[in-house]
């Protein structure tokens, strides 16, 4: 394998930037340390007014395969995610068929083997009626990131609302459970409401029909089974300030058996945004009201919100424009997740350390994956040099998304990713591919 030295550059890790060079060999962080000299054959990188940030690891993205392959597949979008500083990836069961049994689950992970630039892993599924199934995920607990359960209907239609079902899975599942919260009966009710007012509906009426209540309730529903059975519960992409009362900054991320994530849509977008981006940011829970993006910096700020991530959820050009109700939901966004919060980072919104904090730290402790998240001696060498004073702006010519398309094209990020490794192999640098090697499965350090 290729030995790396990455020359005085500004290390992010662990709530300091401190400067330093990084000797990677064999896949691994070998050393940090200043001055540090090597003999033998070792490429130098100048890391010299560039920061070297540990790689993005997003625990929610759809990446299609199998099934839904005309809209994206494993490799297209782990080479996106990868150009995007994201080094590991774990991807949710609505693929067709829905993975739904072991074997499905098992098939995903060849596809991953074989195609992803990037570190993987696939949440199991839950249905109405595979929780024999669903819960032999518990004798893979260190080989699978989690169970992931749709409490709310969204795309690939593998909602869950079942109670008994809900119940016997929390009771007796000993992996993370990471849920989809929203609640159908509310979001019928106000989509019959809303038909009835006899217009043509646009995706101004998404967050009026999936509104703030709907996504409490479940999420609160979420939250008492999850306390009733001690689980540990991930709830996914927490968008209303309403159920920030639920979560709690108080108990340190070590010892929370109910964490959060925030999607950097619900960062970015308000419903101000639909007027010009209309059915391209419609997704499931909605772009809310401009409070609730406030209230979601806030909480994420204070670590009511463990972890930032996508929900990369790709469809056609074509499914995107149909009219709203038939309209896909979901948008790309693994490629320019962390441009985007280094935006926020250069707007004084947020910290460099904390993003890191946010997108890879919190994210291997919330999932206890094995040996990744920070940049520490012994660790895989996944790892992401950006240039904060290279600004690159979104245009089809750069996106690498299946779909081509992005909510973001015209946006200017001040800073770009200039280097991606990944298990220490320089995946991506300086706009060339090394596509020769594969990413690794991730494991987890769980009892
Ligand atoms: O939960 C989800 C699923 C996703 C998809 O398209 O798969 N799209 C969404 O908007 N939300």
């Amino acid at each position: 394998m290729q030995k790396f030295l990455i020359k005085n550059i500004t290390i992010v890790n662990d709530g300091k930037s401190l400067p330093g060079d990084v000797l990677i060999n064999n896949g691994r962080i070998e050393k940090i340390g200043s001055n540090i000299n090597t003999n033998g054959s070792v490429t130098e990188i100048n890391g010299e007014n560039k920061f070297l940030l540990p790689g993005v690891i997003d625990d929610q993205v759809h990446f299609r395969e199998p099934g839904l392959t005309h809209k994206a597949n494993i490799y297209t979008e782990s080479k996106a995610a990868v150009a995007g500083g994201v080094t590991s990836f774990m991807e949710m069961p609505n693929t067709i068929p829905n993975a739904l049994t072991q074997e499905l689950l098992e098939e995903k992970y060849t596809i991953g083997a074989n195609t992803s630039l990037a570190n993987y892993s696939f949440f199991m599924g839950t249905g109405n009626d595979n929780s024999d199934e669903v819960l032999k995920t518990n004798d893979k607990r260190k080989d699978v990131c989690g169970i992931k359960i749709f409490m709310g209907s969204s795309t690939g239609n593998m909602l869950v609302d079942n109670y008994l079902t809900l119940d016997k899975i929390f009771s007796e599942s000993e992996v993370l459970i990471a849920t989809h919260c929203e609640n159908e009966r509310i979001i019928r009710e106000n989509l019959e409401r809303v038909k009835a007012e006899n217009r043509p509906l646009t995706a101004a009426d998404h967050p009026i029909i999936r509104d703030d209540i709907n996504c409490f309730e479940s999420s609160f529903a979420a939250v008492q089974l999850a306390k009733k059975h001690n689980n540990r519960l991930h709830i996914l992409h927490i968008s209303t300030a309403k159920e920030l009362q639920l979560f709690t900054n108080m108990i340190p991320l070590k010892d929370k058996r109910i964490t959060t994530e925030v999607c950097v849509h619900h960062l970015h977008f308000t419903s101000d945004d639909y007027a010009r981006l209309g059915n391209l940011i419609k997704c499931n829970p909605a772009i809310k009201a401009p409070f609730n993006k406030e209230a979601l910096w806030q909480a994420m700020l204070d670590d009511r919100l463990d972890i930032i991530a996508t929900d990369h959820a790709p469809h056609t050009w074509a499914e995107k424009n149909e009219p709203y109700e038939k309209a896909h939901a979901g948008l790309p966004l693994v490629q320019h997740s962390l441009s985007l919060m280094l935006h926020y980072v250069k707007q004084g919104k947020i910290s460099i350390e904390k993003v890191v904090e946010k997108m890879s730290h919190a994210v291997a402790e919330c999932f206890q994956i094995e040996n990744r998240g920070y940049i520490r001696e012994g660790y895989f060498a996944d790892l992401v040099i950006v240039d904060m004073n290279a600004p690159t702006t979104v245009n089809k010519s750069n996106i690498l998304y299946k779909c081509g398309w992005s909510p973001l094209e015209d946006f200017t990020f001040p800073a770009s990713i200039t280097h991606t490794f990944v298990n220490g192999n320089l995946v991506y640098g300086n706009g060339v591919w090394d596509e020769s090697n594969k990413g690794m499965r991730l494991r987890f350090d769980r009892d």
